[in-house]
């Protein structure tokens, strides 16, 4: 099996899998079930060579990554276990109307009631890959399956097979968008057309109860307007907003951002409990804090390319 350099292969590859590799030499193997390129990387995280091998399956390309001569880089390996709650397989997106990919060719997955972690620099599309997980976003290639099922991302959030019935999301700094004036009416947002059904409304009642519990707002007055609740509180009732919908898939974005050390704490341990019931994803800087909780952890480097990191990290001690 010879291998030699193609240059339109280096150019495919460089531009359709790596955009923020620049590469230096590729080589075709045989055929183009696998081949292996060499790339100089030149993001500032991490400098050198490195080959990385793409191997195909069920018509996407799964990247490999073995270092060469690298400074600071381990081997690295993104894959789809397919006994996974969460699989997320070849997910790309380019905004309409846009030509840039916000999220290349993203895959991964996580075991039912794990913690995974999305770490990275900011800009290199967290929140893209967030939204697109939670059907906010339809992705232009690529799918989404939640426990057996093949959740359709182009469906409407009514829709039962869709992304957005599966799946919750907190925003980053969530009380920004609370709407109404007291607790209740925040827990019952959207649901106010179906509570004349006396069955629905008891079915309510009870998932109010039991997301107030979850994140432990028991203590409150359910008439209290939101907003003078303490920062730390208004996150659990965002948190408690979307339990209310009974999501299997709960995405955070940045829940500790803004919190000072006591509020940290209480989120901290309410994700710890909340890890018992649910699957859960956060995008988040605040690595050392979260690490007892993470399960897996994965970098989002800039264009958008999700790389899977070992964890506990070097960054963590
Ligand atoms: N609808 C859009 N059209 C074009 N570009 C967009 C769109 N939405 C986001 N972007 C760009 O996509 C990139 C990724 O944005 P995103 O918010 O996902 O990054 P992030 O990693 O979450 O950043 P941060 O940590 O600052 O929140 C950014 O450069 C952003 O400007």
């Amino acid at each position: 099996m010879v291998l030699h350099v193609t240059s339109k292969l280096s150019e495919l590859a460089a531009t359709s899998f790596c955009p923020n590799f620049r590469q230096t030499k590729a080589i075709r193997i045989a055929n183009d079930e696998a081949f292996s390129i060499t790339l100089k990387r030149t993001s500032i995280s991490s400098v050198g060579k490195q080959r990385i091998r793409y191997e195909k399956s069920r018509g996407n390309y799964n990247r490999k990554y073995s270092p060469l001569s690298c400074v600071g880089l381990t081997e690295r390996t993104v894959s789809v276990h397919e006994k996974d709650f969460l699989q997320v397989k070849g997910v790309t997106y380019r905004p309409p109307g846009s030509e840039a990919k916000l999220l290349d060719n993203v895959s991964f997955s996580l075991p039912e009631k794990s913690l995974g972690l999305v770490y990275g620099p900011s800009g290199s599309g967290k929140t893209t890959l967030l939204q697109v997980l939670a059907g906010l976003a339809t992705p232009t290639n690529g799918a989404v399956y939640i426990g057996e099922e093949h959740t359709d991302c182009t469906k409407k959030p009514s829709h039962p097979g869709s992304l957005s019935a599966r799946v919750g999301i907190v925003f980053q700094f969530p009380e920004r968008y609370f709407l109404t004036d007291t607790i209740v009416e925040e827990l019952m947002f959207g649901w106010s057309r179906q509570t004349q059904d006396p069955i629905l409304r008891q079915t309510l009642t009870l998932r109010i109860q039991s997301a107030v519990y979850a994140v432990g707002l028991q203590g409150m007055p359910l008439e209290m307007n939101p907003r003078n609740l303490s920062d730390g509180y208004k996150r659990r009732l965002a948190l408690a907003v979307q339990l209310v919908r009974m999501p299997d898939v709960m995405l955070l974005d940045e829940p500790l951002a803004g919190l000072d050390w006591k509020a940290r704490a209480d989120v901290v341990k309410l994700l710890t409990a909340l890890k018992k019931e649910k699957t859960l994803i956060i995008v988040s800087h605040d690595l050392k804090e979260l690490s007892p909780l993470v399960d897996r952890a994965w970098e989002m480097e800039m264009g958008g390319i999700l790389t899977k990191q070992p964890w506990p990290s070097a960054m963590t001690k």
